[in-house]
């Protein structure tokens, strides 16, 4: 589906790049949360920001948008300096999704997801338009959906309203603090893969803080690993940063199983793969040409053999032995 339609004319582009300036925050007590931080994000990426408890990542996220003023530094948003903006503005062109979502538990789902067009003074239709589309995006029948209201939504479900209504007005910009954690892993994995298909269609620039390191490997563009204060101590690519931790701070974040991570964002190719055997590789498991090694693994671990056909479009192209796979978890495998 597009969704830019409703929004086009509006003259902003569907994303922002994100740029910190030497962003600092001194909270009145004293504590310094962030010392001063310098990222650049790129328009239509998605960036995690992760690290252990209390090193800064949600007041980096709300300085972004300005429910936290910096004490110094500049943000700026697709180039333009926002540090001084009116922030109310300023959050009707950003987003934001947070932990057990903050839906407005007295209106209906469709109130809730038409909070910004109706703040923005969209007229009805419009605003009724795109609030059906937004829901279907997220995978919700508007029909069935539409005027329940939060308290009669699973979990998952909730989420899902709250990802509608940070998009309805369509933002430049969408910040992410620990969506998925509310709820159950099984419902967390759905949702970050329903969450990628989306991204791939809107394609905003995201950026999510998370605790969970598979979340970060799974969702992200590029991670940003901080530690007290703010500091950045890696800022790079899922597999750059599981193969080659910059710092002893972040190879100890990423911990011993980095190799099965790695895995999750490493394909098998045909390089990977040796060639069928001559008798055959009838009743070996098969996996996608170009899938992740780390679901090529899980099936292999699950079957009772030590290797598995991998096939181009259903034609096998070649096996794959366990020992192999877990040399591609390797740096440099
Ligand atoms: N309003 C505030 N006043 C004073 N200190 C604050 C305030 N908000 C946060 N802090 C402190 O700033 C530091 C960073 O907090 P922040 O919430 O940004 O960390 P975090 O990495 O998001 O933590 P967590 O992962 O536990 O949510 C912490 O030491 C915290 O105690």
């Amino acid at each position: 589906m597009d969704v830019t339609p409703e929004t086009a004319g509006d003259a902003e582009p569907g994303a922002a790049s994100i740029t910190l300036e030497g962003i600092r925050k001194r909270y009145p007590d004293g504590t310094e949360a962030v010392r001063e931080l310098n990222l650049d994000i790129p328009a239509g990426e998605m960036v995690v920001l992760i690290g252990p408890s209390g090193c800064g990542k949600s007041t980096v996220l709300r300085m972004i948008n300005r429910l936290v003023e910096p004490t110094g530094g500049r943000i700026l948003l697709g180039g333009e300096d926002v540090t001084r903006v009116d922030p109310v503005r300023l959050r009707r062109r950003i987003g934001y999704v947070i932990q057990n979502v903050g839906l407005f538990p007295h209106q209906t789902v469709n109130a809730n997801v038409a909070t910004v067009p109706r703040l923005l003074g969209w007229p009805r239709d419009r605003s009724r338009r795109r609030v059906a589309e937004l829901l279907e995006l997220v995978g919700l029948d508007p029909a069935r959906f539409g005027r329940r209201y939060p308290h009669e939504l699973s979990g998952g479900q909730r989420q899902r309203v709250g990802v509608a209504r940070a998009l309805a007005a369509d933002p430049v910009v969408l910040l992410m603090d620990e969506p998925f954690s509310a709820v159950d892993p099984i419902v967390r994995g759905r949702l970050q893969e329903e969450f990628l298909r989306l991204q791939a269609e809107v394609r905003k620039t995201i950026v999510l803080v998370t605790h969970d390191l598979d979340e970060a490997v799974r969702l992200g563009d590029r991670i940003a690993v901080l530690s007290q204060g703010g500091r950045l101590e890696q800022y790079d690519p899922p597999a750059a940063l599981l193969g080659a931790p910059a710092t002893p701070f972040v190879r100890e974040f990423v911990g011993a199983d980095r190799g099965i991570r790695r895995l999750v964002v490493t394909p098998v190719t045909r390089e990977a793969v040796d060639p069928l055997p001559a008798a055959g590789a009838a009743g070996l498991p098969t996996v996608p040409l170009g899938g992740s090694a780390y679901d090529a693994l899980a099936v292999l671990l699950t079957s009772a053999s030590d290797r598995v056909v991998v096939a181009d479009q259903g034609r096998p192209v070649g096996v794959l032995s366990r020992e192999r796979l877990l040399e591609l978890g390797r740096p440099g495998g």
